[in-house]
């Protein structure tokens, strides 16, 4: 059995793409984290967990705050996956809207970049994106949109898709090191 596991909570399928290849480049075992029994934790020494991000939220995190204190002796990385490139504001405001104190010493954190289809979207999903949408249009008439509002609002006409196999390389080669470490 490997030593590493691969957690996602995906809601339409960037995430889990991006979890999948971590897993085949890691040699991890896998889980949706809704199905994972998180007492089997204790068979691992690297813990990945990715989630989608909703309203700034990582999807499914809750499961691993809930269970930190079963990683204090491991190795823990988070990524989101997200429509917002990976700028360091945008890290900031994710990391502290989703960590404790204790979770951003301890976790390793990477965002990815994903996708975003208007038409695929849950009915609650496409309510909240229609207030985003009204905000942005009331935003871009007193003031000027950044770039990242504007590729916002373009993709609500046309599908859009980010998701890139090469971004996952440092967190692959962290996990890498880490295993080569300890052998
Ligand atoms: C209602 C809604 C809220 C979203 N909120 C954010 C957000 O706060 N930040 C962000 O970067 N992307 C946001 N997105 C974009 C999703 O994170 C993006 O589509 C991602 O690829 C979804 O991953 P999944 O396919 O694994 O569910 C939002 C999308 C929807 C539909």
């Amino acid at each position: 059995m490997s030593r590493v596991v691969v957690l996602y909570k995906s809601k339409y399928g960037s995430c889990e793409k991006y979890a999948r290849w971590i897993a085949e480049d890691t040699g991890a075992d896998i889980f949706d984290i809704s199905s994972f029994d998180m007492k089997r934790l204790g068979n691992y020494d690297v813990v990945v967990f990715g989630g989608a991000l909703y309203a700034v939220g990582i999807i499914g995190l809750s499961v691993i705050k809930r269970n930190f204190d079963m990683l204090r002796d491991k190795k823990v990385i988070v990524f989101s996956v997200g429509a917002s490139p990976a700028h360091p504001e945008v890290i900031e405001e994710v990391k502290n809207n989703n960590f404790a104190d204790e979770m951003k010493e301890k976790v390793e954190y990477y965002h990815f970049r994903g996708a975003f289809d208007y038409k695929r979207l849950n009915l609650v999903d496409r309510f909240l994106m229609y207030l985003l949408r009204k905000k942005l249009i009331r935003k871009k008439r007193k003031a000027s949109l950044t770039n990242d509002e504007k590729g916002m609002l373009a993709s609500y006409s046309t599908p859009v898709n980010w998701v890139n196999r090469k971004s996952i390389a440092p967190l692959v080669e962290s996990v890498e090191e880490f295993i080569k470490k300890g052998q």
